[in-house]
């Protein structure tokens, strides 16, 4: 069985964010990740961690101005500064969440900033940061978006282009965070990628497709997925990335059976 994890900033968001982590251990998760930890101390999401027995499993490198429209900064050349200042940031919180991986976000890709410079600067970044998570030994992912529904114009939105930019930067903890929902939208054919790219892959994310909503509730056959993960002996974790179509304690009918 995946061994599960929740996204504090999908689910459970009947709650204040802070009283999020106990009722994901209440359900039965062991793991959590959520987006950005920024907005809280370190230590007071360290004592909800332990408080609660969870791991942090995962969160995002600063991804610019979010409330503005942004999502990452990586692949822009006039905010490399502002991106290392950034990594730095998040390997404070790292080490006091004993968090071992970061999701760089490549970002949107301006139509004005021509491709071979995004591809550069990003490759560029994702050495910057994976080096600095190298001495600590973690691993840095890089997420295949799509860019037909959530984010139109995300750089990375094939499993492809991740994989292209994973062997340009060349370091061996950067691997390719593979979410389910945005590889269903753009690519399909998911139990066959998931073999391809096993040996590459360092995070899993889910949601069902159309409406990013529990398992169930839409066109991927999960039991199918979840079996191939452990015909795959994956290792790492699974992550429930999606917007419980009434509330999250409905949505759990998938999770229930699988309790690790
Ligand atoms: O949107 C997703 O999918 C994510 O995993 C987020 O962490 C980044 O937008
Ligand atoms: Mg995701």
């Amino acid at each position: 069985m995946p061994r599960f994890a929740a996204n504090l900033s999908l689910l459970f968001t009947e709650l204040p964010f802070l009283d999020r982590f106990a009722a994901a251990a209440d359900a039965g998760f062991q793991g959590v990740e959520y987006l950005f930890p920024y907005d809280w101390p370190a230590s007071s999401l360290a004592e909800k961690l332990q408080q609660h027995h969870l791991t942090q499993v995962l969160f995002n490198l600063p991804p610019g101005d979010w409330q503005a429209g942004e999502r990452g900064i990586a692949c822009l050349p006039d905010r490399v500064e502002e991106f290392r200042e950034g990594v730095f940031q998040a390997l404070e919180y790292a080490e006091v969440l004993d968090c071992p991986r970061m999701n760089c976000l490549a970002g949107i890709r301006p139509e004005s900033l021509p491709a071979d410079v995004a591809f550069q600067t990003l490759v560029e970044n994702l050495r910057f940061a994976a080096d600095l998570l190298a001495a600590k030994g973690m691993t840095l992912t890089v997420e295949a978006i799509n860019s037909k529904v959530d984010m139109p114009g995300f750089f990375v939105d094939t499993s492809l282009a991740a994989m292209t930019v994973i062997e340009a930067a060349g370091r061996e903890n950067i691997r390719f965070q593979f979410d389910l929902y945005h590889m269903q939208i753009m690519e399909g054919d998911l139990c066959r990628s998931l073999s391809r790219l096993c040996p590459h892959i360092g995070h899993i994310q889910f949601a069902d497709n159309p409406g990013r909503h529990e398992p169930g509730t839409g066109e991927i056959h999960f039991d199918r997925v979840f079996a191939h993960l452990d015909a795959l002996d994956y290792q790492g974790w699974v992550s429930a990335e999606y917007r419980p179509q009434q509330d999250t304690e409905t949505s759990l009918g998938w999770f229930r059976p699988r309790i690790n």
